[in-house]
């Protein structure tokens, strides 16, 4: 039966060892937390990371550490002590995290680091690929493991891969500054779906994937080389009946209390206006920790009538403790507490109550069910779980949901308040707000939030994020489904050597070389001549290069060689040395449009005109892609009217508009050099919307092939100029 295989950094268990015995406790944090219930109902394995090092695993621990990660159904990468420090608290989280989260001045970029976190993706791959079996899907989770898509997808290219991050990911203003970006991103184009929590993280990614690779997007669907990778928003949700049944229980009368419960009624029960603000979160810079003490302190000072009345009940929970910013936090937030409590305390009443630790699972829920108001306020968070946890558990429908703007659940949740975490003003009304906000308020604003959360539980998006990677699968069969295979390949092959007389029409860029960022650097190369040569050197074979490019350029290309070659569309012929011209044009409008697209040159950085003898080339290679676009259509609308009078046609190229006469095309030229003489096998192949006029005019016995997989009217694709010269090659070969 196939089976999925669910990747992460850490497993949903943590095994650490305390006076030699194994202590196992359930992980923290969102991503553990919330896929856990997914992982437990369905069959599959989870691969990560146990919390041992290598090094504290002796061989007596390690069939006792196995025995217990077999059983919850995992499978553990072994990391070393040096992983630990370079790949996890290094790179993972102090370069990935801080960065994705706005925090630049917290970043580093080590090399050392950079190389242990290439090294500990290839250890995680290498377990999913012991892991994996035919059929099986892939779900890898988050920024430690952004390389894992593509290794896995270079070795097993038949299995179906899903990326979830679960972090925001950040605009490409920021993203750009990785100086490993672009390895990045390619690591996770591996898999065929990309998720994020929300719009604005994927439209981030789209927009660094579109101007780091320059990769063609549509839509949502990225085309990267022979796949198209879809991308998608899945906001995260959580385990809803776990929490709505455990407040359930917790409030029958029959169940016993926890001493963590008893305190806190000790307190309610001090006065009707006893009210507990609650918070919660990892103790981590993103949390807005500081922010909230103080914005907390503020506020006692504008309202003074809540002292003695609010208590704000604050629960971090230990996080990375060893990364440097993690522990300047703990003393910043250790000091915090202690002045504005030195600041408020009465004998009666202590403002804040803090607990640095984690707790079971039963306490977390005494600690939403007693509170009026959770006061959730990250600076950045990609999702925040507990904001959800603290709705769910809301079995009156009252209490009050204060949430940060700045996490992704704020998009979701527009009946809690939203504030910005930076703004103390905020803070202050919020809380104001909330304390005094009528029953019925509470209730309307919980019931719609709780529908909501309910309905998009955490196995609704597990199952919407499947069924989304199920139907990328389909997408890929129709954009591939006329690649050309090894049969067919053979075919052509045996057909070129039985032929008594033979055509082989090229296009040059983007067929035979790769695009350049400067059309006159993408020169034939010495391989590539000395393949042509050999063409050339063949019996009945007539070789023709027909391109767009300038009779200039070609001539002084191939100035030595014997090939024929068509230039400018179809306007040049080239024939034992010979140039002769197959169409007569005019070339006044060229005068009056060139002003046009210089205008265009000056508002547009990165593009550049290519003057050629009968046409205008306006290139935007490297130009910002969407701005190239919204030029595009400017060019167009401008150009219409100019181009009917004059009987020219705009032809959209790769990244190239160009202006020619309307008569001129490569199928044209095609069909003239036809006529020249009888061929029993014609090849021709070319990448861009410009050959579809040559494949439209070739006859039914020629063999036709797309360089690229976009749609085209030829009868197969073939990936880049590598296959193309590798096809070619075969050819020379076998002939
Ligand atoms: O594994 P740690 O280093 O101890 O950190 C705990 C986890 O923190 C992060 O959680 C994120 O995922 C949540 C669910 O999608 C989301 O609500 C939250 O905003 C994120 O910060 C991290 O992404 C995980 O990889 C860590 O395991
Ligand atoms: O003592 C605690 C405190 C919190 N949590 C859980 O940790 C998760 C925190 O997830 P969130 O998305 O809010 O933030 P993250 O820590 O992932 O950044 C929530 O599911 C909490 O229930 C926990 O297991 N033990
Ligand atoms: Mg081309």
């Amino acid at each position: 039966m196939n089976k999925t295989i669910i990747v992460s950094n850490r497993l949903p268990l943590q095994i650490a060892i305390e006076e030699d015995k194994l202590n196992v406790t359930p992980s923290v944090g969102g991503l553990a937390t919330g896929m856990k219930s997914v992982h437990a109902d369905g069959n599959g394995v989870w691969v990560g990371w146990s919390g041992i090092t290598d090094e504290d695993l002796d061989e007596d621990l390690k069939p006792k550490v196995n025995e217990k990660i077999e059983n919850a159904k995992c499978k553990a990468v072994g990391l070393t002590e040096a992983d630990v420090e370079d790949f996890y608290l290094g790179f993972s989280n102090r370069t990935l995290w801080p960065l994705f989260h706005y925090f630049l001045e917290y970043t580093k970029f080590e090399t050392e680091q950079w190389d242990a976190y290439k090294r500990v993706n290839e250890k995680f791959a290498e377990v999913v690929l012991d892991t994996i079996e035919e059929g099986d899907t892939v779900w890898v989770h988050d920024y430690q493991l952004l390389l894992l898509p593509q290794l896995i997808k270079d070795k097993r290219p038949d299995v179906t891969i899903g990326f979830f991050l679960h972090i925001p990911f950040p605009s490409y203003e920021i993203f750009r500054t990785f100086p490993w970006r672009q390895e990045l991103l390619t690591g996770m184009l591996g898999a065929d779906l990309i998720g994020f929590h929300t719009y604005d993280y994927e439209r981030h990614f789209l927009s660094s994937v579109k101007r780091i690779l320059r990769l063609d997007v549509n839509f949502n669907e990225i085309t990267y080389h022979d796949r198209i990778v879809k991308v998608d928003s899945f906001p995260m949700g959580i385990d809803y009946g776990k929490f709505s049944n455990a407040a359930l229980v917790h409030d029958n009368p029959d169940t016993k209390k926890s001493e963590l419960q008893k305190r806190l009624d000790t307190h309610l029960n001090e006065g009707d206006d006893q009210k507990f603000i609650l918070s919660i979160d990892r103790l981590d810079y993103t949390k807005g920790i500081p922010n909230r003490l103080r914005a907390f302190e503020h506020f006692l000072n504008t309202y003074p009538q809540y002292k003695e009345k609010v208590r704000l009940v604050m629960l971090a929970v230990p996080s990375r403790s060893n990364v440097p910013q993690y522990q300047k936090l703990k003393r910043e937030t250790d000091e915090l507490v202690g002045r504005i409590n030195g600041e408020f305390s009465t004998v009666s009443w202590t403002p804040i109550w803090y607990f640095y630790r984690s707790l079971p699972f039963e306490n977390l829920i005494d600690l939403y069910t007693s509170s009026d108001i959770a006061l959730i306020t990250p600076v950045r968070d990609g999702m925040n779980l507990v904001a959800k946890e603290y709705v769910a558990t809301r079995t009156k429908q009252d209490g009050v949901l204060i949430l940060s703007e700045m996490a992704g659940a704020a998009k979701e949740m527009n009946e809690a308040i939203l504030i910005n975490p930076n703004s103390l003003e905020d803070f202050a009304t919020a809380l104001d707000k909330a304390l005094t906000m009528p029953l019925e308020e509470q209730q309307s604003r919980m019931k719609i939030l709780q529908k909501r959360l309910k309905r998009y539980d955490v196995e609704k998006w597990a199952e919407e994020f499947f069924k989304t990677l199920e139907a990328t699968n389909q997408i890929q069969e129709v954009a591939v489904s006329k690649k050309l295979n090894d049969t067919e390949e053979a075919t052509i092959v045996e057909q070129f050597k039985n032929a008594k007389n033979r055509l082989v029409l090229l296009d040059y860029d983007g067929t035979l070389v790769g695009f350049k960022d400067n059309p006159q650097d993408a020169k034939p190369d010495a391989k590539l001549f000395n393949l042509l040569d050999k063409f050339e050197n063949q019996n009945n074979t007539r070789l023709c290069l027909i391109s767009g490019r300038d009779k200039a350029t070609f001539e002084d290309w191939y100035a030595q060689k014997d090939y024929d070659l068509i230039t400018d569309h179809g306007v040049w012929m080239r024939e034992h040395k010979e140039w002769t011209p197959l169409e007569i044009l005019k070339t006044e409008w060229m005068a009056n449009i060139k002003p046009i697209l210089e205008t265009f040159v000056d508002r547009t950085p990165g593009t550049f005109i290519e003057e050629k003898e009968y046409s205008l080339a306006w290139h935007y290679r490297t130009a910002d892609p969407e701005l190239a676009q919204i030029r595009t259509l400017e060019i167009n609308t401008v150009l219409t009217s100019m181009v009917a009078n004059n009987e020219l046609s705009v032809l959209q190229g790769n990244k190239v508009i160009e202006i020619k006469s309307s008569n001129v095309n490569k199928g044209r030229a095609t069909t003239q050099l036809l006529r020249k003489e009888d061929y029993d096998f014609i090849l021709i192949m070319g990448d861009d919307w410009t050959d579809e006029y040559m494949f439209e005019a070739a006859p039914e016995l020629a063999t036709t092939i797309k360089v690229g997989y976009v749609k085209t009217k030829a009868k197969y694709q073939i990936k880049g100029p590598e296959e193309v010269r590798q096809l070619l090659e075969k050819l020379t070969l076998d002939a």
